[in-house]
């Protein structure tokens, strides 16, 4: 064994050979724009703007503007770009020069499998088109009774906890209660894609239900987080080595007896990825049975597991598959892959959205107070017995609003808009340059001699960060107030206003003119859904509770102080010295609003 670990950090040794070299050849293509001076010799200004640094990677656009040099680790160069015009270059016009990079795809192909952000020109372009009607506004309008189902199941949830802090029935509407909202918002998240995209019956809102798989999909995202120092030796030892040394590889790196924490880590997500696709597989293999045994007529939309099941998007992306030609065709392992890519990619990014809603709503009460009438406004209306709704009330005699009418209530409309733009969950982004080329700027930056410039030249492999945040707080389009939480912003728009857009600059995003769901043919695909579920949860808690910021004090004296840490996404945690400042929380103070 003592051989094969030899060989396993030899290779190891190799791959960070090859990966200083080929940043040293960088060094020859320096790039000619200003940016901020290095900050530390190995770790750049990497530290300062990626590790918590949410106003930093604002500053630095405000400072030099929309493209800017910036230091990466070992001295390597990166350009951080928000601008608008850039933006569009980028990842619409030319998106095929600037691709995704290699460990991100590469490491995405390990644990996904060839699912959508594993893959690249024509095999991506063939499961988008495969794809994209899935997501169509139809679908969403069929999917909305199980998101509205979770939804329930999440205030009952949330309500119950209140119940048992205050003994009393008056206590309840009188006295608040301090809950940790986010593993129940992150419970409800992977129902609803479970359900939603799988037509999987995950149950994690019910805490007593134990599955393997339920937890596995919880603990991937922070294990992908863990393991991010293998990212850049992945497409090396990929390129290099044959699947059976790969596989051989992993098994070294894996055994049991490697006591550090990051062989830990790995281990963990070796772990998560076997049940992942072991459940994949048989979820496959179920929906497939299901569909040959249903009847083909496609108006039908029941099953023997009570009604919902086959208005899943996995059934939808089967049936679509199974009727296609044989070249547009999806593999089983591009199937695979998908379910994997999907629960991943709107997971976290969901959970991060609606956590950020509410508490934007418990931080503005008057807004909060606004919405809550507009809603059950909106709720009364919907109890007319003559309007024409097929799921108006649930089991327990709540209203329940129809997908029309959710989706266009303004108010609702501008709180998610302006949470999702203030505060997009992928704040930044990676891309590299398959090979030279240069892009125009919508306004210009000075280049490094401290010339006026208005395009940039980049090398072949020049890494890029799109800075998401950036865009979306850029006061060139969004106003001088471009940084507030001004969901009044959104409802202009009678006035011939629109968001975003300047003497007729804005940015090309595929949600209004923000870039959190991005823009071009890697854009989410996942946007409509992520939007029903964030409106449908805000829409069902906002009638029953009340939502406020944390105000009691602990045996020390000291309230809980809310911090959003950025780090990959954005993570609520709780600031010293009430809280660690580091473990994931979200304690909101919650009363049940009086009928
Ligand atoms: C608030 C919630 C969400 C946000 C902010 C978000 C944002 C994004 C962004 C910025 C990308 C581009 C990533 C890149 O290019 O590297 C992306 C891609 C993607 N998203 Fe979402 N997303 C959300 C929810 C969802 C949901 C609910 C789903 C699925 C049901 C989903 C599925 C996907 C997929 C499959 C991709 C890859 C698309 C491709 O490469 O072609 N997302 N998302």
């Amino acid at each position: 064994m003592a051989f094969a670990q030899l060989i396993g950090y030899g290779v190891l040794t190799l791959a960070v050979w090859k990966l200083i070299q080929r940043r040293a050849s960088k060094k020859a293509n320096a790039l000619d724009v200003a940016g901020p001076e290095k900050e530390h010799w190995c770790k750049g200004n990497m530290e300062s703007m990626f590790v918590d640094g949410f106003q930093r990677c604002l500053d630095i656009a405000a400072e030099y503007g929309g493209a800017v040099k910036i230091h990466a680790l070992f001295g390597e160069e990166w350009l951080y770009v928000s601008d608008p015009r850039a933006l569009h270059h980028i990842l619409v016009k030319e998106q095929h020069i600037f691709e995704e990079n290699d460990g991100f795809l590469s490491c995405n192909k390990l644990v996904f499998g060839d699912g959508l952000i594993s893959t690249l020109g024509e095999q991506h372009r063939k499961q988008r088109k495969m794809l994209n009607p899935v997501f169509s506004t139809s679908n969403m309008r069929e999917l909305l009774p199980i998101i509205q189902t979770i939804s329930h199941q999440l205030k009952s949830a949330l309500v119950s906890n209140l119940s048992a802090r205050s003994e009393h029935d008056h206590a309840r509407y009188r006295e608040s209660v301090e809950v940790d909202v986010l593993p129940w918002l992150s419970r409800s998240s992977l129902d609803c894609i479970c359900e939603g995209v799988l037509g999987y019956h995950s149950a994690a809102l019910d805490t007593g239900n134990e599955d393997e798989y339920t937890d596995a999909l919880r603990m991937l995202g922070p294990s992908i987080t863990k393991t991010m120092i293998f990212r850049p030796f992945v497409p090396i030892v990929t390129r290099n080595c044959s699947l059976y040394w790969r596989k051989k590889m992993v098994d070294w790196l894996t055994i049991s007896w490697l006591p550090t924490q990051t062989m830990r880590n790995f281990r963990e997500l070796r772990h998560i990825v076997e049940i992942m696709d072991s459940a994949s597989r048989a979820i496959l293999q179920e929906k497939r049975a299901a569909l040959q045994l249903s009847s083909p007529t496609p108006s039908q939309t029941h099953d023997t597991s009570g009604g919902t099941r086959e208005k899943d998007m996995m059934s939808i992306m089967l049936r679509a598959n199974a009727s296609s030609s044989e070249v547009d065709r999806l593999s089983d392992a591009e199937l695979l892959g998908q379910m994997n890519v999907m629960i991943f990619a709107g997971l976290e990014t969901t959970t991060a959205a609606l956590a950020r809603a509410l508490y934007m709503l418990a931080k503005h009460p008057q807004v909060q107070e606004q919405l809550r009438t507009e809603i059950c406004g909106a709720m009364a209306v919907y109890e007319v017995p003559d309007v024409d709704h097929s799921h108006a009330k649930d089991e327990s005699g709540s209203a329940r609003l129809s997908y029309d009418v959710l989706m266009n209530l303004p108010l609702l409309n501008a709180v998610v808009r302006e949470t999702l733009r203030l505060y997009p969950s992928l704040p930044v982004l990676t891309r590299r340059t398959t090979e030279a080329a240069s892009f125009p700027l919508q306004f210009p930056v000075r280049s490094a001699s401290g010339e006026k410039i208005d395009a940039v030249h980049v090398a072949k492999n020049q890494r890029l960060v799109i800075s998401i945040i950036a865009a979306n707080h850029n006061q060139a389009v969004w106003g001088e107030d471009a940084s507030e939480w001004k969901p009044d912003r959104w409802l202009k728009s009678s006035e011939g206003v629109t968001p975003g857009e300047k003497d007729g600059v804005k940015y090309s995003g595929v949600y209004s003119s923000m870039m959190t769901f991005l823009t071009g043919n890697r854009s989410c695909i996942g946007f409509k859904f992520a939007e029903m579920e964030i409106k449908d949860v805000l829409a069902t808690l906002l009638p029953a509770i009340h939502f406020a910021l944390p105000s009691e004090r602990d045996d020390n004296g000291n309230v809980k102080e809310i911090h959003w840490k950025m780090s990959g996404f954005h993570t609520p945690v709780v600031k010293a010295p009430a809280g660690d400042g580091e473990t994931p929380h979200l304690p909101l103070s919650m009363r049940l609003v009086r009928e």
